[in-house]
């Protein structure tokens, strides 16, 4: 048995007054992608800082692949690789240059210094503009060249914090490619592969994770994979155009005993398990001769439990809490732990 990626116990962190992280437990195995959401403020980056050895707890206990962070400082800091926010590259130093710097910060065996370079470099394509200066690199390259440098020393975890936080679409889409690439090699290795631990605001991203734990306040008040969080804040909704709406209410009363609404001339009713009721509905509505003549199935999506779970969008999140909406009563309810 493999010990987890990342083991939390009734993690706290204090700054004077202010908790920013209120007692958490968390566990991530190895090979995972996990993701981290929560509004501004919530404890993320304290959280990660605190794994990444940068900040100690105030109480509680952290280990990383099976070494506190605490006592076992400098092991866990070999085992690990980090992607921060700010980026610390140099510059006027080419991109091979940069990278060789981190390697002889960190005393990478020199003999196979060069060929891990060009391996790092091959895999976010930047091989070819291995000899420029960062300075002539675009946004997108320089975040590539990061989580290069971060995967230089073969971690065991990589922690990404907002990777792609700044960049146009199709480079967010080309940086968590190559997330996807760690995971698919981290399935074939026997001790589970790289972790990736990744911190995200956009909800798309979110999506690519094997579990998501959201943290409001300091505290994680959901956690579960993308498709049981989605399944855990709301119905299916399916919506369809029919020749007689008045019919297919009646019908949807007797044979399901369930309420649809209409809006916007379609019938909409909330379902478990919209794909599986779709060929009853047909079957059933048939039999009351109500044609449907089109449907639409809708599933929530992480934004509808981003706002169950914190009372806020993440897009409101992102301008503040003045921006925040009403709590919700999952929220409600959460807070109340
Ligand atoms: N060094 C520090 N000194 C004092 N307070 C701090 C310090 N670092 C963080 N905090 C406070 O702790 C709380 C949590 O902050 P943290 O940066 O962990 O949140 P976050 O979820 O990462 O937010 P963001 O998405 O904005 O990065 C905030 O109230 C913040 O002001």
């Amino acid at each position: 048995m493999n010990t987890p990626a990342v083991a939390v116990r009734g993690l706290v962190k204090r700054y004077g007054a202010i908790e920013a992280v209120r007692g958490i437990d968390l566990e991530v195995a190895r090979g995972e992608t996990f993701g981290f959401l929560g509004p501004n403020g919530a404890g993320k980056s304290t959280t990660i800082n605190i794994l990444c050895t940068l900040v100690e707890p105030t109480d509680g206990e952290a280990e990383v692949v099976g070494l506190d962070v605490v006592r076992e400082r400098a092991a866990v800091r070999r085992r690990i690789g980090l992607v921060f926010q700010d980026p610390t590259l140099d510059a006027p130093m080419s991109g091979e240059q940069n990278l060789r710097f981190h390697q002889e910060l960190y005393g990478v065996d020199r003999r196979r210094a060069p060929a891990r370079r060009e391996e790092v470099m091959r895999m976010v394509g930047l091989w070819d503009r291995r000899a420029d200066p960062v300075a002539t690199y675009s946004g997108g390259m320089r975040r590539r060249l990061e989580i290069a440098r971060g995967l230089l020393h073969s971690p065991q975890v990589l922690f990404l914090d907002e990777p792609t936080i700044g960049l146009d679409p199709q480079t967010r889409g080309t940086i968590w490619d190559y997330v996807a690439e760690l995971h698919r090699n981290a399935e074939s290795q026997e001790d589970g592969g790289i972790t990736v631990f990744v911190t995200t605001h956009y909800m798309d991203e979110a999506e690519h994770c094997d579990r998501i734990a959201i943290m409001n306040e300091g505290r994680i008040v959901a956690l579960d994979t993308p498709d049981a969080l989605k399944a855990q804040v709301g119905a299916d909704r399916v919506t369809i155009t029919t020749d007689d709406d008045e019919a297919a209410l009646r019908a949807l009363r007797t044979e399901f005993g369930l309420e649809g609404a209409v809006r916007e001339g379609a019938v909409s009713i909330a379902v478990a398990d919209g794909a599986g009721f779709v060929p009853r509905l047909f079957d059933r509505l048939g039999h009351h001769r109500v044609a449907i003549r089109s449907v639409t199935v809708t599933r929530p999506s992480l934004d509808d439990v981003f706002l169950a779970y914190t009372g806020t969008t993440i897009r409101d999140a992102e301008a503040g809490p003045a921006a925040s909406r009403g709590m919700h009563p999952m929220a409600m309810r959460m807070r109340g732990r």
